[in-house]
């Protein structure tokens, strides 16, 4: 296993005047770290796997693993996709029918002539580590989906490589085989350690299995830091969004202190230097009550549009001020009896909000304290 550093990569499928669909990507990836690139559909993650992988040719820039350059534009090195010590896990597992899992584990040894490997039982061994080690006998249509992606985790890692690739691996598998092999996969990266880089759209698969998560947008990582950080503290409006901080609201800054379109100031736990801020909230951050009482600066005025029942929750669509807002309430509080037609005051959790200048979309530097003055 090694670390991974990637610098000014660019990737264009077109001529030199076309979008970089990988735009001066900045990476290092510290030895034994699983690192997740999340985003949207067409961000460019499959492409930067492709080009740490030798699958695709990048325009320029660099590529070291384990301190060796893998790829360099500027001196014209690049190593053949075979060259390179990686193992690689995709969304369709991607297993010879023909061949049984022990010979399916093994082809990467075989391939790479690794001999070792094939004399001293790295096949048993890693076939063990995915609990597969009763399988090897039999054939890929013999096994379940779970234990086809438990065979191609294994093959990946088997011939010990520097890197580990992740396309998706888990999103052909149905909701409850996926947090199985998902928290599998955790342990089996906590008890080894492989350097692996893993492409998801999923966030939960992001949180839950990720030691740091870059989040791509147009070819460019926007945001690159552990998960509770990425979650809590989202550097840009688009990373608040991507992350669930799905409702937006505008503030205007007055002689008393900001307030939202109809509410009297407050005070927030913002130091910014600009005239408007965008807050970013997650809908189990709002909370709703009667429409009648008078409205303070972190409040405003809106029109529940309708319910859904959660179980536990209750999602409450609302509209503001031309605004579409969500809130998640608690089954059982006052919030969670709204209908729909029903005049509220939908109230923001200003101490765990997220505060953005509009220009920049940067998130505003916080105070240590929130100072609400109602
Ligand atoms: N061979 C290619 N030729 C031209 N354009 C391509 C090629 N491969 C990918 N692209 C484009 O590059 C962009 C990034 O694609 P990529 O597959 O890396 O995105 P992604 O983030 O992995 O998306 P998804 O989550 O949908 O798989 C897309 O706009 C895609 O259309």
């Amino acid at each position: 296993m090694a670390s991974v550093s990637i610098t000014s990569l660019t990737k264009r499928f077109g001529g030199p005047r076309s979008d970089a669909v990988i735009d001066d990507l900045q990476l290092e990836i510290p030895q034994g770290e699983l690192l997740v690139l999340l985003g949207a559909s067409g961000c460019g993650k499959t492409t930067t796997l492709r080009c740490l992988a030798g699958l695709e040719s990048p325009t320029s820039g660099r590529i070291e693993l384990a301190g060796n350059a893998v790829f360099d534009s500027e001196r014209r090195v690049e190593l053949p996709a075979e060259k390179r010590s990686i193992g690689m896990v995709f969304q369709s597992y991607a297993l010879w029918p023909h061949k049984t899992v022990r010979k399916n584990i093994a082809y990467p040894l075989k391939v790479r002539k690794i001999k070792e490997g094939l004399r001293d039982g790295w096949v048993e061994e890693v076939a063990d580590l995915v609990d597969c080690g009763h399988l090897l006998d039999r054939y890929p249509s013999q096994l379940s989906g779970g234990q086809q992606q438990r065979v191609a985790l294994a093959r990946g890692i088997v011939a010990r490589p520097d890197l580990v690739l992740f396309d998706e691996p888990l999103s052909n598998l149905d909701a409850k085989l996926r947090m199985q092999v998902r928290a599998d996969l955790h342990e089996l990266h906590e008890r080894i350690g492989f350097t692996s880089v893993f492409v998801t759209h999923d966030q939960d698969e992001a949180l839950a299995l990720a030691d740091r998560i870059a989040i791509m947008r147009a070819g460019r990582i926007e945001q690159c830091a552990t998960p509770d950080t990425v979650f809590e503290e989202p550097a840009t409006d688009y990373v608040a969004e991507f992350m669930g901080m799905s409702n937006r609201l505008s503030l205007t800054r007055g002689v008393d202190g900001w307030s939202a379109s109809g509410g009297a100031p407050v005070r927030l736990p913002v130091a910014a230097d600009v005239d408007e801020l965008t807050v970013r909230v997650r809908p189990e951050h709002l909370m709703i009550r009667g429409g009648q009482d008078v409205l303070h600066g972190h409040e405003v005025p809106a029109r529940v549009n309708g319910t859904v029942y959660g179980g536990s929750h209750v999602d409450v669509s609302l509209e503001a001020d031309g605004r579409r807002l969500q809130a998640r309430v608690e089954t059982g509080t006052p919030g969670s009896r709204a209908a729909a037609g029903d005049r509220v005051v939908v109230e923001i959790d200003t101490a765990r909000a997220r505060y953005f200048d509009p220009t920049t979309e940067r998130a505003v530097v916080h105070a240590p304290m929130p100072e609400v003055v109602a």
